[in-house]
């Protein structure tokens, strides 16, 4: 009935059919990993909730926590040409977890050839699963995989480990009790993982990143969803471009977004992160989207924003996406990143700009802004890039000022 009132949706574009949806996953979920019931948030903060099954959470829209998703490691790098020193990137991600951010997306299981940067993500994924590394809360990481040969090597890597890690399914049980599993168990706290695949709304961008048109990319997605939930992995789905193509210009059709993301989500993506590669992505249409989006029957909950920041307009499109009731949002340390398939476009926004802007609506983001500032201007000097946050410059400046400088 649910995939009924979807597919009805699609062709109508109109009745919000969220209730249905609610309904589908309620009681679909059975996989280890926990589907979408077994969705979190992730965010080890306690903006869990999002899920059918929690009962004592406020709305998302009602919930002043959000959480970040600090894509620094991986889309902040991976676009640099000059090969980036393997201790470089498990030092980055070391001193971001210390922050009390809860997700870091750590490498990428791509082909070597088409985005050398990502090639050590292996020795990244084997590091933090043989390392306790020291965090303020419950840490998700997330690798990209676009095909089964990048979830084959990562799953090689889980299957020497298989007690590192939480399920999705524990780290959802201990969140639905108020407690971390830590908490729970008196064990030291494990981090989970999340795979991502990353599909693209316009068919230039996909033959671009993907080397392939939209339908096989989803194919190909198939299988490594079903492998990363068999494993206990939480999963993300991006759609890139979806404010605007580099190839195809900014009209985006957001209809074309909204079917993806209901593909997505049925093939069992716990989270849609709507990408806006470009940076073209204004006000108005990002409120368009999402309406769009809102009537296909695809929730606030549902979704993660991915704004760059090319044109400045990240931070007004945030707001736009708050007050939609989405409270994910992902960001780059020191405004770090770039899409090697989408010429000109600049860095994520910046993870210290965002939760200063986060904060001072008064949104809690459990993210300590003196160290990401310290983190940021850090890691910009050791790639060689000028340092975009203007909240991290000024937060070291009036530091300085004030007689305690920069840290790191
Ligand atoms: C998808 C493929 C692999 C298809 O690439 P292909 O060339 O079409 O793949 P293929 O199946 O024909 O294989 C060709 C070779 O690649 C190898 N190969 C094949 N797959 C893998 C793999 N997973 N890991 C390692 N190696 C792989 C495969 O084994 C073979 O090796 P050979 O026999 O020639 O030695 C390629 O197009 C690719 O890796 N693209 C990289 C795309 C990418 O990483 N883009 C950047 C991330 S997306 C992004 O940044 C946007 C996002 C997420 O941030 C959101 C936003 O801002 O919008």
């Amino acid at each position: 009935m649910a995939r009924l009132a979807l597919i009805t949706c699609r062709f109508t574009r109109c009745a919000p059919v969220g209730d249905a949806r609610r309904r589908l996953f309620a009681t679909a979920s059975t996989s280890p990993g926990g589907g979408r019931n077994g969705n979190s948030n992730g965010s080890g903060n306690g903006s869990a909730g999002a899920g059918p099954t929690a009962t004592n959470s406020p709305p998302p829209h009602l919930d002043n926590r959000v959480k970040i998703v600090e894509v620094g490691p991986r889309d902040g790098l991976q676009n640099e040409k000059k090969s980036i020193p393997l201790a470089t990137k498990i030092d980055l991600i070391e001193r971001l977890a210390r922050t009390g951010l809860s997700s870091i997306e750590a490498g990428a299981f791509v082909s070597p050839k088409w985005v050398p940067q990502m090639s050590n993500s292996g020795q990244i994924l084997q590091h933090i699963l043989q390392r306790d590394i020291p965090s303020r809360t419950p840490l998700t990481f997330s690798f990209l995989a676009p095909n089964m040969t990048g979830m084959n090597d990562a799953s090689a890597i889980f299957a020497r480990h298989p007690t590192a890690f939480e399920t999705e399914t524990q780290r959802a049980a201990s969140a639905a009790a108020g407690k971390t599993t830590a908490e729970t168990t008196g064990q030291a706290s494990k981090p989970a993982f999340e795979i991502a695949v990353f599909a693209a709304a316009t068919e230039s961008f996909s033959q671009r990143n993907l080397n392939c048109d939209i339908a096989t990319a989803l194919a190909r997605f198939a299988p490594v969803i079903q492998a990363a939930k068999d494993g206990g992995l939480r999963v993300r789905a991006y759609i890139s471009v979806v404010l605007g193509c580099p190839f195809e210009g900014r009209d985006v059709d957001p209809h074309r977004v909204a079917e993806l993301a209901t593909d997505l989500l049925e093939m069992g993506a716990d989270e849609i992160a709507l990408g806006d590669t470009t940076g073209m992505g204004t006000a108005p249409r990002t409120r368009a989207l999402l309406a769009c989006l809102r009537s296909a029957g695809v929730l606030p909950e549902d979704l993660a924003m991915h704004f760059h920041d090319t044109y400045g307009q990240a931070l007004v499109n945030t707001a736009v996406a708050l007050e939609h009731g989405i409270r994910t949002f992902d960001a780059a340390v020191g405004g770090l990143g770039g899409c090697p398939y989408s010429p000109g476009a600049t860095g994520n926004v910046a993870t210290e700009d965002m939760v200063y802007f986060l904060e001072s609506l008064g949104m809690r983001t459990g993210v300590d802004l003196d160290a990401v500032a310290d983190i940021g201007a850090w890691i910009t000097r050791e790639v060689g890039k000028p340092h975009e946050s203007s909240v991290g410059k000024a937060v070291i400046g009036a530091r300085s000022r004030a007689g305690s400088p920069e840290t790191n």
